[in-house]
C-alpha cells in the first residue's frame, strides 16, 4: 500500500454540511482522498455517511462548505462530475433490471471490454437480464460498469451490504486494484473488518461529525475499543 500524505488530494470535503430540505444531518465534515488510496468512512446507521457520499458525489446539494475534485472547488451536478472523472457505486445496486449484462455495461462510462477484463465472470452472464442475475453478480456488474471507465476518484456505498464474504473480498480487491492503478477510493461501509484489511485511512463518523480519523493500521490495532466507542448504535450513544 502507498503512503501517499505528499501528493494533493483528488477529493476533498472542507467543512461539508448535508442533509435534506436544508436541514443539516452532516455538519462541518472535513476528509480528504488522494491518488492511489482508499479511504473508509465507518459509523453505526444514520451516522450520515450516505448523505456524505452523495454530496460528495453532486446528487445532492452540500449546505455549507466546499468540494474539491481533483483541487479545484466544484458544485457540479453528479453527471457533469462523472465527466469529469468521478465514478460511483451507489448503495442501491444501480442495474437496469430489464436489460441484459452486456447492456448494462454497454449504458457505462466506459469501454464494455475493460469491464470485463476487470471482472471475467461477467462474460458467461452477458445475454442475462441484470434483473435475474444474483446479488453478488449485480454487484460486481455495478463495480465493472464504474471501473471500466478508469475514474480517477470513485465512491463506493456499502459495497458489501448482504453479500457473502467470498463476494465481497472480490469486490475489494477490484477496489484495492483500482487503487493501486492510482484512483482515489472512497468507500463508506458499516462493517468496518473487511473494509479495514483493505483501506489505507480510515474516518468514523458519528452524528454528522468525523468523531475519529487516523491510518487503517491504527484503526485495525484498535478496532475493539474503537468499535465500542463509535461503532454503536447511534441511540445507544
Ligand atoms: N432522503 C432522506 N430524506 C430525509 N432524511 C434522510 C434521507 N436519507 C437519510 N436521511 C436521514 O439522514 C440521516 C443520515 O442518514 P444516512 O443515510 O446518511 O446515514 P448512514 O450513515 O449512511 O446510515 P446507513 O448505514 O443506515 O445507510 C439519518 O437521520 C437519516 O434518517
Amino acid at each position: 500500500m502507498t503512503t501517499t500524505t505528499e501528493v494533493a488530494p483528488v477529493l476533498e470535503a472542507r467543512s461539508l454540511s448535508a442533509g435534506y430540505r436544508r436541514v443539516p444531518c452532516v455538519r462541518e465534515v472535513s476528509l480528504d482522498v488522494r491518488p492511489g488510496e482508499i479511504v473508509v468512512v465507518l459509523g453505526p446507521n444514520g451516522a450520515g455517511k450516505t448523505t456524505t457520499l452523495l454530496t460528495l458525489s453532486g446528487a445532492l446539494p452540500s449546505l455549507g462548505g466546499e468540494v474539491h475534485l481533483r483541487g479545484e472547488p466544484t458544485d457540479a451536478a453528479l453527471h457533469h462530475r462523472v465527466r469529469g472523472g468521478l465514478g460511483i457505486i451507489p448503495e442501491e445496486r444501480s442495474v437496469i433490471s430489464r436489460l441484459s449484462v452486456r447492456d448494462n455495461l454497454r449504458i457505462g462510462p466506459g469501454p464494455v471490454e475493460r469491464a470485463l477484463d476487470l471482472f471475467p465472470e461477467l462474460r458467461p452472464l452477458l445475454r442475462r437480464r441484470a434483473g435475474l442475475l444474483s446479488g453478488g453478480e449485480q454487484q460486481m456488474l455495478s463495480t465493472a460498469r464504474a471501473l471500466a471507465a478508469e475514474p480517477s476518484v470513485l465512491l463506493a456505498d456499502e459495497l458489501s451490504l448482504g453479500l457473502a464474504p467470498k463476494i465481497v473480498t472480490r469486490l475489494m480487491q477490484a477496489l484495492r486494484s483500482a487503487a493501486d492503478r492510482g484512483a482515489g477510493v472512497l468507500l463508506v461501509e458499516q462493517h468496518a473488518r473487511q473494509a479495514l484489511a483493505i483501506a489505507d485511512r480510515a474516518y468514523i463518523l458519528r452524528r454528522g461529525s468525523v468523531v475519529w480519523s487516523g491510518s487503517a493500521d491504527e484503526a485495525r490495532a484498535n478496532l475493539q475499543e474503537i468499535e465500542g466507542a463509535y461503532l454503536g448504535h447511534e441511540a445507544a450513544a
